[in-house]
């Protein structure tokens, strides 16, 4: 059999509200099967990135939605490709190939929020392939049972996901809360599989019925989620169909199996971001070893392919384990790579289609699957009509060219053997058929049971709580009815096993709060110490619910509030389009802007800020969850979210940041982590926590010598940033400097010394500045050469050591990093550089004119431990909680006591006006302006209102 390349194909999306809040541009251009990317940043001087795909879909605009939902291309010169044109190209011809027994496989791959899961399962109105595979494979079991009634057709379905190496089964009601996972073993020639007593594939003979286990898989999915706080992004979701024909050939029972395999990877950015945040982290700690592998086996396979012999490490990981055969065996294999069009997304686009790219070189070799006694049996057969004609062929070792006689024994032996293997054969045809229809029974038992207690069905008239989670696909699949038993109008959600509604997630007590049903209102009631929010507040006494309210139970558990009772209008769809407007990062938002985090008409900002806010709200929630961790497993850390001064970012293109703020309680150490460090970091924490609750123990040996939630002590951080206007150099005025340094949050950290001293091409300092001076550096200054020097360096805080300073000339990549100085918060750093161009242009001279030199200085953290002090993370943050809820309280006071004051100013200003404009108005030098300020002076009310009244007594008289 030929061997074929994997094919490739690659789609855009059209904007999200996010992409079209911030004016995004569309960076893809799409031609016939070639894909070009542009980069946004004219200055990067780079050529449009060109990529030849099997397929280019355009899904980015030129649609139009039907009534039913449907996006559809909008006329007949439209490009836009819809979900039918992907299920054409690359649905059915996996359809054809599973009839021919070929395995086929579909994986998709991007960043989070590219169109993945879009392309794989769709919407209720925009079904992806999934839902069009299942749907069309029983139409054509249909149409085939007509041509030959005979032939018989068994479907399984299974619905798996693998995170952090663990394979779940979704389809099984304990599949979200399996701990140890369903185990892989290999069978010789044909890859991993999942232990057959592990994974019972269930069989299915209509559609209908896959769309249930598919509900069911995205439940146990999002509850699997909360549980293992883990993001669905971080998952790969596989689903598998394996379809068995048995039909008769030449008499002969025949029998094909073919495999179909359709996966929906895990988010690729954090793959590509790793490194990139300088976190050095160890082999094995990948983020996503499953991911990192996967790259890993497609860049081996792609450079076998190109005649290098390299091994390819499929045993690495369990994703790549189960996709041994989809990627380099026996399988006709798709890869759909799905993209975001906008400018700012860019890198993450390029690195997808790079991916895309290598991935296109891999060759497959599928072979029809046979049942190999099928097969043994044709072979047999085929050998027989050989000998019967006379040839000369070996048969299992015996030569036809033999005696009549022996020839005949052997003849007989033969046909023996064929009819003993032939009524084995069946018998086990028999077995099998047996069980599949025994299992398919149970499986629509089991659907049917789902079906009367569908609680999608009951939610249509009863309240209750829905889910709303990050991946919108998997929004809705959880609903809490809030039904009262006979006799109570309570209800209890939380943790702990036993109580009336059950959720899971960071930060949800056993008992987290109480839902009450009172005069026919819902009320909620936090239980001591439980966060509960209600549309962005956090409550923590008793409140009314009304249909629609956004809840958060704990860290990140959202719900919407849906009481179809109190619908004006009673339809569904109604709900629906309630429901789908509401999302996590509009909840988030929400916080954020109760929270004073953002200002209500943030969303009008500039794009830089507006794209800070963005992530910001993103990081909220994980930021909490990372918290939340902390105090479970009693690690003494804490993060906090702000917005970075981009002036310490030493850049002066930088743009706000958001940042999170990391302390060790009991100590004075303390650490900034960029978003990318943190987001990496809070992959390895949840890992951490999942070892953690299951082991009771971090025994994984890679958490041995790195603990994800803190940075080496040695690691040096910044103390601030010092900056110096270097625009004399252009007049080749030397400078000397003092400049003060302040730390991230604005506050002063220190000074340094700093000088700037121009100087000939061979570094020696102009001697004689009046005549080297330059009054008119744009027209006369042809070369510019300077020292740059770095001396004493203060800092205030005798909390640091070994400091060091570093900075970036204009057109240099990289920073210069100085010597650090001792053991001294105020070391002497003898730095001198010399800065050489050659040749000055105008870009060189404006940047010196415009910018400072940012003069970043660091050190290394001394600890100064409590260790006297016992208290647990909980307790630090219960004691900093409180502490700030007082200094809160504090400043409400202050503020109150100002208001008064400012209430009496304006009171007295305002009879002081009254007065002298009474005093001129009638001239009367009586109450002189002395006595207006003894009055205002003697800080007394009574006595100003006293002469107030006094003065408009007398104002009426006249
Ligand atoms: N081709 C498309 N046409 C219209 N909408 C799309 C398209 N692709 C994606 N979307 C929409 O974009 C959003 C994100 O897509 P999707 O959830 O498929 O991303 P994903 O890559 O699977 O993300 P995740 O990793 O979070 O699952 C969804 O609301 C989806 O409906």
């Amino acid at each position: 059999m030929p061997s074929e390349n994997i094919k490739v194909a690659v789609r855009v999306r059209g904007f999200n509200d996010r992409e079209k809040a911030l004016n995004s541009k569309c960076m893809v251009e799409m031609n016939g099967n070639t894909t070009t990317i542009r980069n946004p940043d004219p200055n990067a001087g780079e050529a449009e990135k060109r990529f030849a795909f099997d397929y280019s879909y355009w899904s980015f605009d030129g649609f139009k939605v039907e009534p039913n939902g449907y996006l559809a291309p909008d006329g007949p010169k439209s490009r836009y490709c819809d979900q039918k044109r992907v299920f054409n190209d690359l649905g059915v011809g996996i359809l054809n190939n599973a009839f021919e027994g070929y395995n086929s496989s579909i994986f998709a791959y991007g960043q989070t929020g590219s169109g993945k899961s879009y392309s794989i399962i769709g919407t209720p109105a925009n079904k992806g392939l999934v839902p069009l595979v299942c749907g069309q494979i029983f139409d054509m079991i249909e149409s085939k049972k007509k041509e030959s009634p005979e032939d018989q057709f068994e479907v399984t379905f299974s619905m798996i996901e693998i995170y952090n190496e663990i394979v779940r089964d979704l389809l099984s009601s304990k599949g979200a809360f399996d701990r140890k996972g369903l185990q892989l073993h290999e069978k010789p020639g044909r890859g991993f599989h999942i232990v057959e007593k592990d994974l019972k594939p269930t069989p299915v003979n209509s559609y209908s019925t896959i769309e249930k286990l598919m509900e069911q898989g995205n439940k146990n999915k999002s509850i699997a989620e909360t549980k293992m706080n883990a993001t669905s992004s971080r998952a790969h979701t596989i689903v598998e169909l394996v379809f068995k024909q048995t039909f008769k050939k030449d008499g002969n029972e025949m029998q094909r199996v073919s495999v179909i395999n359709l996966v929906d990877l895990a988010g690729s950015e954090r793959q590509s971001k790793t490194g990139a945040s300088g976190d050095t982290l160890k082999e094995g700690i990948a983020i996503n070893l499953s991911l990192t592998s996967l790259g890993n086996v497609i860049g081996a396979l792609a450079s076998q392919n190109s005649g290098k012999t390299v091994r390819v490490p499929y045993r690495d990981s369990t994703l790549t384990k189960l996709l041994m055969n989809a990627l380099g065996g026996n399988s006709k294999t798709v890869m759909v790579a799905a993209i975001s069009p906008s400018d700012n997304n860019y890198a993450e686009t390029v690195s997808t289609l790079r991916y895309a790219d290598r991935a296109k070189q891999i060759k497959t070799n599928a072979k029809v699957n046979e049942d190999p006694k099928d097969k043994l049996i044709r072979e047999l057969q085929d050998e027989i009509s050989k000998l019967k004609a006379g040839g000369v062929t070996m048969i299992g070792g015996i030569s036809a060219d033999l005696s009549k006689k022996e020839y005949e024994r052997a003849k007989r032996e033969m046909e023996e053997n064929i009819k003993r293997q032939l009524e084995e054969s069946e018998k086990q045809m028999e077995r099998l058929k047996e069980s599949y229809e025994q299992r398919l029974a149970e499986a629509m038992s089991k659907a049917k049971e789902l079906d009367n207690q569908n609680i999608n069905e009951k939610a249509k008239i009863c309240p209750h709580l829905s889910n709303i989670n990050i991946d919108p696909m998997l929004t809705g699949s959880l609903k809490h009815l809030l039904e009262y038993p006979e006799g109570r109008n309570l209800l209890v959600i939380g943790a702990a096993d036993g109580v009336d509604i059950q959720i899971y997630g960071l930060g949800v007590s056993d008992r987290h709060a109480g839902i009450s049903w009172e005069n026919g209102e819902f009320f909620v009631e936090p239980y001591l110490n439980s966060r509960v929010m209600k549309n962005g507040k956090q409550h923590e006494e008793k409140f009314q619910l009304n249909n629609f309210d956004r809840l958060v139970f704990g860290a990140s558990l959202y719900y919407i509030f849906i009481n179809p009772t109190k619908f004006d209008q009673d339809s569904e769809q109604f709900i629906i389009n309630q429901v789908t407007t509401i999302t996590v990062e509009k909840i988030q938002k929400e916080i954020a802007q109760e929270s004073g985090l953002i200002s209500d008409g943030f969303d009008k900002r500039d794009p830089d800020e507006l794209q800070c806010i963005n992530e910001l709200i993103d990081l909220m929630p994980m930021v909490e969850e990372a918290n939340q961790m902390s105090i479970l497993m009693d690690k003494k850390m804490r993060y906090d979210l702000m917005i970075l001064n981009p002036i310490v970012m030493g850049d002066p293109h930088s743009k706000p940041k958001p940042v999170i703020l990391v302390k060790k309680f009991g100590t004075t150490l303390e650490w900034i982590w960029y978003s990318d460090r943190f987001l990496d970091r809070k992959a390895l924490m949840s890992d951490y926590y999942l070892d953690y609750k299951e082991d009771a123990k971090i025994n994984n040996p890679k958490y041995k010598e790195f603990d994800p939630f803190i940075d080496a002590p040695d690691m040096p951080v910044m103390i601030g940033v010092g900056l110096v206007e270097p625009k004399c150099i252009l007049h080749r005025i030397p400078l000397s400097d003092n400049p003060k340094v302040f730390d991230y949050s604005k506050k002063l950290s220190g000074s340094l010394h700093v000088d700037l001293m121009p100087c000939d091409k061979q570094g020696i300092i102009f001697e004689n500045i009046e005549k080297s001076i330059i009054q008119n550096p744009e027209k006369n200054l042809n070369e510019l050469y300077f020292l740059v020097r770095i001396n004493n360096v203060k800092c205030l805080s005798t909390r640091y050591k070994k400091i060091f300073c570093q900075y970036k000339c204009f057109g240099e990549e990289q920073f210069t990093m100085t010597d650090a100085g001792g053991d001294t918060n105020n070391p002497n750093i003898s730095h001198q550089r010399m800065i050489s161009y050659s040749k000055v242009d105008p870009n060189i001279l404006k940047y010196y004119s415009t910018f400072p030199l940012f003069i970043q200085v660091f050190g290394v953290q001394i600890s100064s431990m409590n260790e006297s002090n016992k208290m647990t993370t909980r307790q630090w943050f219960d004691k900093e909680r409180s502490e700030k809820n007082n200094s809160v309280e504090k400043l409400r006071e202050e503020v109150n006591r100002l208001q008064l004051d400012l209430d009496r100013t304006k009171k007295k200003l305002k009879n002081v006006e009254t007065l002298l404009d009474f005093a001129e108005k009638k001239k009367k030098k009586k109450i002189r302006v002395d006595y207006v300020r003894e009055c205002i002076l003697s800080n007394n009310p009574e006595i100003m209102t006293k002469l107030y009244e006094l003065v408009n007594k007398l104002n009426d008289k006249d």
